[in-house]
């Protein structure tokens, strides 16, 4: 990885300051160079269990960043009792936490004794991942907030993080907003106190200013901040090509989309790798059917979203980080932090939550100094968000698409057909929730939002609005609301609903939605109060938060 402003300093360097396990774990892993990130958090922290906030650009290292001084104080001081935990990592995802815990023992592989890293994650067996944390010795654990919070209310799981060393955010400016701030309140409370001298860290590409403030319940006065990043500066990475594609109206979307994957595809046929990121779960498994159909012959197709079992999410993670081309439909789940090797192309279809979340979207190219490219495809009405956002590095896409979309217009059609009706109408009622949100922005009333999601619908071939559940209608606040074809929708038994492919199948989408889908963003995020963590956890189904700074459904 490249390193900048004189920092091109090796990991030799650190001899005799850094334990030599973990530097020939560094070895092993092939790496010889600090990357910015991680020359800053090994030399210019006062000492390796100072408080930090830091922030580096996406993909430099802050994994390692975290984990080499913290890991370093674990080994060199004196042993903690077996099954107490000195480092605790928080991520927003399963997929994350998975990841670093990776990093983690990968670091670790060329200690004679290893510290154990465990991970606690919704959509798991609770029993059998605790059955194995309160038999072993986990020294490290990498926990999402609604497990971890489902750990730590039994007292004796608690008292197992009566030593805690460290606690790292990961993602910190996510974990401190609406949909995980409460959760993380709860874990705090049922941590030993601040000063009781627990390390805190808090990471991330970017850190607005109104999370720093909430900071101060984990990183002590007098903290460090560290940074990588110009603050005049938007923090996406240079090395990304950034475009946006602009379309009248929602009609548009998936043959603008399709000839967006073909001209890029032309670019770059070697390796193509790409992650088209959607608004909604449903919105997701809508476009990997459609696309599947429309472009499954030339390349691999795959789909990460929550409403996947966690299985098939773990399962499709590890294949396309190990795939050498691929094109992959993805909510939120994935839009922080995860490290897929070689993703050339980043498109966002609709609106990121935020300009932060479309930064951390795009880091998913361009990682470890490679380059990559960024689509953003808007509507007339969500263009609001590049006006808002002038600071991010976004052109108009150079080269004339219309044709390209015109003529593949027949293609989607036809495609749809073979798209079933359920996985077209949850990604209507998905689109109408999800737009809900943002009347204000798009200039929408009731009215004109629910026109627009009847075109959306008779865009994807469905020959009349779907019929939607009065009480989803109800909690929407679209009751009433000409053109809304409403009614009482028959609901699957318990257990009934399928798990295909295309997530899980059956159910109806008023009860999936409870109340209508909304963004998927963030992350894993806890449904409720921490006390309700575990289920909340799970995220496929309760996760969500629903507030209105946008967690939900991802
Ligand atoms: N010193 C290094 N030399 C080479 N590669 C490295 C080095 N440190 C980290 N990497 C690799 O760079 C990639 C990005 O690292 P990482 O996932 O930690 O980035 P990040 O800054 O946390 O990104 P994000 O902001 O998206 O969370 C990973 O594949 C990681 O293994």
């Amino acid at each position: 990885m490249a390193a900048n402003s004189g920092q091109n300093a090796s990991y030799s360097a650190m001899k005799g300051r850094l334990h030599d396990g973990l530097l020939q774990g560094l070895a092993a892993m092939g790496y010889d160079t600090m990357s910015p990130v991680q020359y800053k958090t090994l030399n210019e922290l006062p000492n390796f269990r100072a408080d930090v906030l830091a922030q580096a650009k996406t993909g430099t290292g802050k994994t390692l960043a975290f984990l080499l001084p913290a890991l370093h104080s674990l080994l060199t001081q004196p042993a903690l009792p077996k099954g107490q935990v000195s480092i605790l990592v928080l991520s927003p995802t399963r997929e994350l936490a998975l990841q670093i815990a990776k990093e983690c023992d990968a670091v670790t592989s060329q200690l004679r004794q290893r510290p154990e890293c465990h991970t606690a994650y919704g959509g798991t067996s609770k029993a059998s991942e605790l059955k194995k944390f309160l038999n072993n010795d986990p020294k490290v654990l990498v926990a999402t907030p609604g497990r971890l919070n489902d750990y730590l209310s039994d007292e004796n799981v608690a008292a197992r993080f009566s030593n805690v060393q460290t606690l790292v955010l990961d993602e910190a400016d996510t974990m401190l907003e609406s949909g995980f701030l409460v959760a993380v309140n709860d874990i705090l409370r049922r941590l030993p106190p601040k000063s009781s001298g627990w390390q805190g860290m808090c990471f991330s590409a970017t850190v607005p200013p109104k999370v720093k403030d909430v900071m101060s319940k984990v990183l002590k006065k007098g903290y460090t901040h560290l940074t990588t990043v110009d603050p005049n500066e938007t923090p996406t990475i240079e090395l990304v090509t950034q475009h946006s594609v602009v379309i009248p109206t929602v009609a548009q979307t998936y043959s603008t989309l399709h000839a967006i994957l073909l001209k890029e595809y032309e670019l770059q046929p070697n390796n193509f790798k790409a992650i088209v990121f959607g608004t909604t779960a449903n919105g997701v498994a809508l476009m990997h059917a459609l696309f599947s159909q429309l472009l499954g012959k030339q390349m691999s197709v795959f789909q990460l979203q929550s409403r996947l079992s966690q299985n098939a999410r773990t399962r499709t993670t590890n294949e396309f980080k190990a795939a050498s081309a691929g094109l992959m439909f993805a909510s939120d789940v994935i839009g922080r932090g995860m490290d897929f090797p070689n993703v050339s192309l980043v498109v966002q279809v609709g609106l990121p939550s935020n300009g932060e979340q479309y930064v951390h979207r795009v880091g998913r190219t361009a990682r470890a100094g490679n380059e990559g490219r960024a689509v953003i495809l808007l509507t007339e009405r969500e263009s609001f968000f590049l006006r808002i956002n002038r600071q991010l590095p976004i052109s108009l896409y150079p080269h004339n698409i219309s044709g390209a979309a015109d003529a593949a217009a027949p293609a989607v059609v036809s495609a749809f057909d073979s798209v079933d009706e359920a996985t077209r109408n949850k990604a209507y009622q998905a689109w109408l929730g999800f737009h809900k949100t943002f009347t204000k922005q798009l200039q929408l009333n009731n009215e004109s939002l629910v026109a627009a999601a009847n075109d959306y619908a008779a865009t994807m071939g469905l020959p009349e609005p779907p019929l939607m559940d009065k009480q989803t209608v109800g909690k929407m606040g679209l009751r009433g609301v000409p053109g809304l074809r409403v009614g009482t929708i028959e609901r699957p038994h318990r257990g009934g609903g399928g798990r295909g492919g295309g997530g899980r199948g059956g159910g109806a989408g008023g009860r999936q939605n409870g109340g209508g889908e909304r963004r998927e963003a963030n992350g894993d995020a806890p449904s409720g109060r921490g006390g309700r963590g575990g289920r909340g956890g799970r995220g496929g189904r309760g996760g969500g938060g629903h507030g209105r700074g946008g967690v939900s459904k991802r």
